[in-house]
């Protein structure tokens, strides 16, 4: 009988670091670390930090080496508050005892991607008089504060393939005596995206509602970060900035994941008490979204997601275990079709890349986009040339052709005049140079040389080719070149010169 109470990733987390699958190198360093820790002579890098994607087996490695080394984990949280002095407290005792007997400490730092710079000076002094290996775990290293990154050996972590992902599933599937057609596991192998836990749970949720819901579920991962992943994770929190961070990925918009979270709601706590505060916090958020859409004032949108995420997280106690996330059934939720998703999504990605912006900010720029282009063309005109939308992306933004086409026809006005003023700005340049090729001929060329310059050979006049080439395209750039520096070689003249 397959069991659906206990989440399969904790009951299928391998238990020793030789069932870890493809990270071998990963492994061969974390070993080598924590046996120069075991000889007595604490490694140059009292700190290690395990990077990589999630789902990758970082959190499994640091059990599964507690286990076989015969340390104590102490799991501390980057984002809570009290960490420094939880690991202040823990890193100088060296040991413990308890029924098993002396067993030492490792303490397990989690997300330390997440450490606030304030807060990390503080940190990398207490991995200097560790007496314990600190263990960290980071989606990116590069996001640990330097401080403490400088300290701290790294080992980087990788997707897993989609043959792993296949593998480690069917082994699950023979466990539970269960079969799942081909195609929903290779679905599901893909589109996890080289994530190990995501794809379990995938499988868990695929197979606790009835394999026919298997394709309802699956379409919604195509988002960024699975809808599925970020409640599961919020609905495991009480902690209000893990909760916010959870679904800090996720590709939607808050009154679709607003949905999503009534939807699972009722699920996830034990006492009805419970479950009418976190309502509550969701009828907050839904205030506030309303309100942000009469007003146009979005930045409203970032009160309704933090009611929606930290204040359902710390409205009471919730169910341990796996629990099933639904897809909301009384609103038709992707109305938008996977043309009109992606196309809102690469505009998305152009305003981050354009703007400088986070994604929450360029979903509520978006918004104030969107009513620019159906009500003010000229000024829509050049956002399309600014942000170097596709004709489909204008379609989308104003939802009417014809306006569309308004739009797309000023634009393209508009990219003439541009192309106009930059050649005459080339030609302004060309004259310049010119000038001043002749002028410095005049001052510093001796006739003779000249008379030189035009025996040269024809391979010399090849390579003077060559040479001129990129100044060539230097001067087509509609920038204009700062001055070169002295001695260096600017001109045809100066070529010949030489
Ligand atoms: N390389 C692996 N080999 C075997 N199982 C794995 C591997 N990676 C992940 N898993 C499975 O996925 C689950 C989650 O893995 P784990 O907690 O180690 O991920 P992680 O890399 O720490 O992710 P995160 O960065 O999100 O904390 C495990 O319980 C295990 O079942």
């Amino acid at each position: 009988m397959p069991s659906f109470d206990v989440p399969w990733v904790e009951k299928y987390r391998p238990r020793r670091l030789s069932e870890i699958v493809n990270q071998d190198k990963a492994l061969e360093q974390v070993r080598a670390w924590i046996e120069d820790w075991l000889h007595g002579n604490a490694p140059k890098k009292k700190a290690l930090i395990l990077a990589g994607p999630p789902g990758t087996g970082k959190t499994t490695t640091i059990y599964a080496l507690a286990r076989e080394y015969g340390f104590e984990v102490i799991e501390l949280n980057a984002s809570d508050e009290r960490t420094y002095e939880k690991i202040e407290r823990y890193v100088q005792a060296a040991y413990t005892r308890d029924i098993l007997g002396k067993r030492r400490k490792l303490i397990f730092l989690d997300e330390a991607d997440n450490i606030e710079p304030s807060g990390a000076r503080e940190i990398a002094k207490l991995i200097d008089k560790a007496r314990n290996p600190i263990v960290m775990s980071a989606n990116h290293y590069w996001e640990v504060p330097r401080g403490i990154r400088n300290k701290a050996q790294i080992v980087e972590y990788k997707r897993l393939t989609q043959r792993d992902i296949m593998k480690a599933l069917i082994r699950i599937l023979k466990a539970e005596g269960i079969t799942v057609p081909k195609e929903i596991l290779q679905e599901i192998a893909k589109h996890a995206n080289g994530d190990l836990r995501a794809a379990i749970n995938d499988l868990q949720t695929v197979v606790s509602g009835g394999i026919e819901d298997a394709e309802e579920v699956l379409a919604y991962r195509d988002v960024e970060k699975s809808v599925f992943q970020a409640l599961a994770q919020l609905f495991a929190t009480d902690n209000a900035k893990r909760a916010k961070l959870a679904v800090l990925g996720v590709d939607m918009y808050p009154h679709e994941l607003l949905q999503w979270i009534d939807e699972n709601l009722p699920y996830v706590y034990y006492k009805p008490e419970d479950i009418a505060r976190a309502y509550k916090a969701l009828s907050r958020a839904d205030i506030y979204l309303g309100r942000a859409q009469r007003t146009g004032n979005y930045s409203l949108w970032k009160y309704a997601t933090d009611m929606m995420t930290a204040g359902v997280a710390v409205a009471g106690v919730k169910k341990k275990g796996f629990v099933r996330i639904y897809p909301p059934k009384t609103i038709k939720l992707l109305t938008e079709s996977k043309e009109e998703r992606s196309l809102r999504d690469s505009i998305v990605k152009k305003i981050m890349k354009e703007m400088h912006m986070a994604r929450m900010e360029a979903l509520e720029t978006l918004e104030i986009i969107k009513s620019i282009f159906q009500s003010n063309p000229e000024m829509a005109a050049h956002f399309t040339v600014f942000l170097e939308l596709s004709k489909k992306e204008v379609e989308f933004l104003t939802g009417d052709k014809e306006l569309a086409r308004t739009i797309w026809d000023k634009s393209l006005n508009i990219h003439k005049k541009l192309k106009e003023a930059r050649s005459e700005l080339e030609e302004h340049v060309k004259a310049a140079v010119e000038i001043m090729e002749e002028a410095k001929g005049e001052v510093t060329e001796e006739p003779e040389e000249a008379e030189e310059a035009e025996e040269l050979s024809e391979e010399e006049l090849e390579k003077a080719e060559e040479e001129i080439e990129p100044l060539r395209k230097e001067k087509k750039s509609d920038k204009i070149d700062k001055p070169k520096k002295k001695g260096k070689q600017a001109t045809l003249f100066d070529f010949l010169k030489k």
